[in-house]
Parts: C-alpha cells; structure tokens; sequence
C-alpha cells in the first residue's frame, strides 16, 4: 500500500489547474492529516467512523461486509471495532468480509474478495465465505466509474445500491444494519423510498469528513421489515 493517504482526485479532463488546487485541499485537509496520524490509508475512514459512532453500529463478535473496500480505510477502522482494545492488529473478535474489484493491500484478519459486485460468480464467492452465518452489518462506499453522463451515472450508482440492498436482505440479521454511500440527484428519492421498503428506522447522515461540496451522503438502513 503506498505511504500517502488516498482520496479520489479528479479526472484529467478538466485540466491540470484542477488537479493543481485538488492536491493544495488535499494536502491540506485535517482529515487527511489524522488519516496519516492514525495509519488509516485514506481519510474515508472517519466518514464509516462518525456514521459508526452516531448509530452505534458495529460492536466486537459481529460480521461485518465491507463492499467496495479498497485501499481499505473502512475495513481498518472495522478491524479496530473488532478488536477488545481497538488496536489495529489485537486479537479479533468478529469477522470481516472485504470486497472490491481493485486489489487491497491485506489486513490482518480481513479476508478479501477481488471482484466486481455485479457479477453472479463474485456475489456467490461472497455468499460462500459468509458460510450462510448471519451478518450483522454490511456496509457500501462503493462508487462506479462516472462517465459525467447524468443519467447513465445515475442508473450505475443505483444498480449497485439495489444490489447491496438484495444482499442485506438475504444475509443480514433481523435487527442488522446496511450502510451505502450515494449521491444527490436523480434516483436519490426512489433509493431511499428502497431502503423504506426494507428497513424499519432509514436514517441519511453527512458526515462532516464528507466534503461539503460533494454530493455523497450516506442512508443507514436499521432493521430489517
Ligand atoms: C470510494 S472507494 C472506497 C473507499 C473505501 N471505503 C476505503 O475506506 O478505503 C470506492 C470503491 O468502490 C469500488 N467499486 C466500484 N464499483 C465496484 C463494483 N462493481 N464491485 C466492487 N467494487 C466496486 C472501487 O473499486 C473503489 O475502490
């Protein structure tokens, strides 16, 4: 795993000024700081941290899916949880199940699938590693490629969420937890009349490590109907 904390920065398109005033607020960043400090891999991990905190999801003994893992922030700070004195490599207590199509840097005691989400050979890797045991959390910061087409962005966010919602609801606990990470504009509504459908207590949380201008917001379904 490289040495800096990552975060996405923007695409090229827009010209090498962009990039120039996107590492300035990088490097500057607090979060991007604690992140180095706390030997988190990227700033991320305080956003699943304060959604974490707020609700208080994740405890020792649970199981915990991590979707769309890499570099691995939230799946550390999930490995911190889990362990009796939130240290980065103390005993285990639970289990993590990470999954991204890029590969991740391991975790000690994190097992990880390399594989895209979408795909029915991966999801039945990951239906075989949960072994039919219960999970109590699954959480998504998954985000696909955007093509900066609003509507085929829109269905491509979308998608992905259905499919962790489908996944939540063949393998959580009754009183488990489903966290994702999408995006203000079109669908926003009907995703979150999906997670009504599902869950009994839905709950959209801003984290403040989640840049004000982005328009990422976080539902956190409780409870499964
Ligand atoms: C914002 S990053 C996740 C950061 C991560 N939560 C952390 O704390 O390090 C989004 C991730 O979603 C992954 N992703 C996007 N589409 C995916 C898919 N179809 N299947 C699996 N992973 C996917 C990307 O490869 C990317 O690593």
């Amino acid at each position: 795993m490289k040495s800096s904390t990552q975060s996405t920065a923007p695409k090229e398109k827009k010209g090498k000024k962009v990039n120039k005033a996107w590492l300035h607020e990088h490097v500057n960043d607090p979060y991007v700081k604690q992140a180095q400090k706390d030997g988190f891999r990227a700033r991320a991990a305080y956003k699943l941290k304060e959604i974490d905190e707020q609700l208080g999801l994740i405890r020792p003994g649970h199981i915990v899916v991590d979707l769309g893992s890499a570099p691995g922030a939230w799946s550390q700070y999930v490995r911190r949880r889990l362990s009796p004195d939130g240290a980065a490599a103390g005993a285990l207590n639970g289990t993590i199940i990470s999954l991204d199509i890029l590969p991740m840097e391991p975790i000690e005691g994190v097992v990880f699938i390399q594989g895209d989400f979408r795909e029915d050979s991966v999801l039945a890797q990951l239906q075989e590693t949960v072994q039919g045991r219960p999970v109590d959390v699954v959480v998504s910061d998954m985000a696909p490629n955007l093509s900066g087409i609003a509507s085929a962005d829109a269905a491509r966010i979308a998608h992905l969420i259905e499919l962790a919602v489908d996944f939540a609801r063949n393998h959580l606990k009754p009183e488990g937890a489903l966290v994702v990470k999408l995006f203000h504009g079109s669908g926003y509504a009907e995703l979150v009349q999906l997670f009504k459908d599902t869950f009994r207590v839905v709950k959209t949380v801003k984290p403040k490590a989640s840049r004000d201008k982005s328009a990422e917001t976080f539902l956190v379904g409780l409870g499964l109907k």
